[in-house]
């Protein structure tokens, strides 16, 4: 379970970009953020793994808080959130089987990293995983021959071999063709069932969340105002996320702060 409480995050001494912001996340659920830009959703996954250090507030992953830890409990708790970028954040000049490869990177010595001597285990799973996905022809090829489609299976794929607790994508699809994107959400969908993960996609294309998730968390400048099955997302809840703009919001509030 992720359990986020009164989390706020401000970059330098400017206004919060998330503000008192409350989510639990419980089973395998998929669900998905969205929201105007700037409204703070990459903030709150950087957040969850860390790659942005939270200002105050807590972020509870299975019974670990998440926000206090330092040096190797941080990289122990890393591991356990796996993350899919919309770049993809491949090495081009390496093979499929090396970039997958480099989720275990936590879990194996640097010798055998730089020698690229693998566990056969871990061999073994990423050839089910990338069967799974549809990638495994590709193991030896290097990853800037493939697609955009082929190189965010390989984005899941090195993400699930770290084993991971929680997977956090952010804008999986954006660099995607409709058609691409779709099957990566369904892939997404699948694989959170499959492998009983809970999912947290933040997305802009409300036409797929709707249909590929079973939850959407809707932000407004840095707070939730709609958090509901994907059937209740009607026009008047659209309405309300991503009406208006940050300036006026952010405005008002430093007016009323001065
Ligand atoms: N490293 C940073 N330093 C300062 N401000 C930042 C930084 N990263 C993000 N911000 C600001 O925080 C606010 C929220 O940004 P964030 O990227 O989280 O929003 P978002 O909802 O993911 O937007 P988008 O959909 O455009 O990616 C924005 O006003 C942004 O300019």
């Amino acid at each position: 379970m992720l359990k986020i409480t009164d989390l706020v995050k401000r970059y330098g001494g400017g206004e919060p970009v998330l503000k008192d912001l409350n989510l639990t996340i419980e089973g395998e659920s998929v669900v998905s953020i969205i929201g105007s830009s700037g409204a703070g959703k990459s903030t709150l996954l950087r957040c969850i793994n860390r790659l942005v250090e939270p200002t105050s507030g807590s972020i509870v992953l299975n019974g670990t808080e998440l926000t206090d830890l330092r040096g190797a409990k941080l990289r122990a708790a890393r591991r356990k959130i796996g993350m899919v970028f919309q770049g993809f954040n491949l090495v081009d000049r390496l093979t499929v089987m090396e970039n997958v490869q480099s989720g275990r990177l936590g879990y194996i010595s640097t010798y055998a990293a730089i020698m690229r001597r693998y566990p056969k285990k871990d061999i073994r799973r990423a050839f089910e995983l990338m069967e799974r996905v549809g990638i495994a022809q590709y193991a030896n090829v290097r990853a800037d021959q493939l697609s955009g489609g082929e190189r965010q299976r390989v984005g899941v794929v090195r993400a699930l071999m770290q084993d991971p607790e929680i997977l956090l994508a952010d804008e999986p699809t954006a660099s995607l063709d409709p058609k691409t994107s779709e099957q990566i959400m369904g892939l997404l969908r699948d694989l959170a069932g499959e492998l009983k993960l809970p999912v947290l996609i933040n997305i802009h294309n409300v036409t797929e969340a709707k249909q590929y998730t079973d939850r959407i968390v809707g932000m407004r400048y840095g707070r939730i105002i709609f958090d509901d099955l994907p059937t209740k997302l009607d026009q008047d809840a659209m309405d309300r996320i991503y009406s208006g703009s940050p300036h006026a919001d952010r405005g008002g509030e430093m007016k009323a702060a001065s």
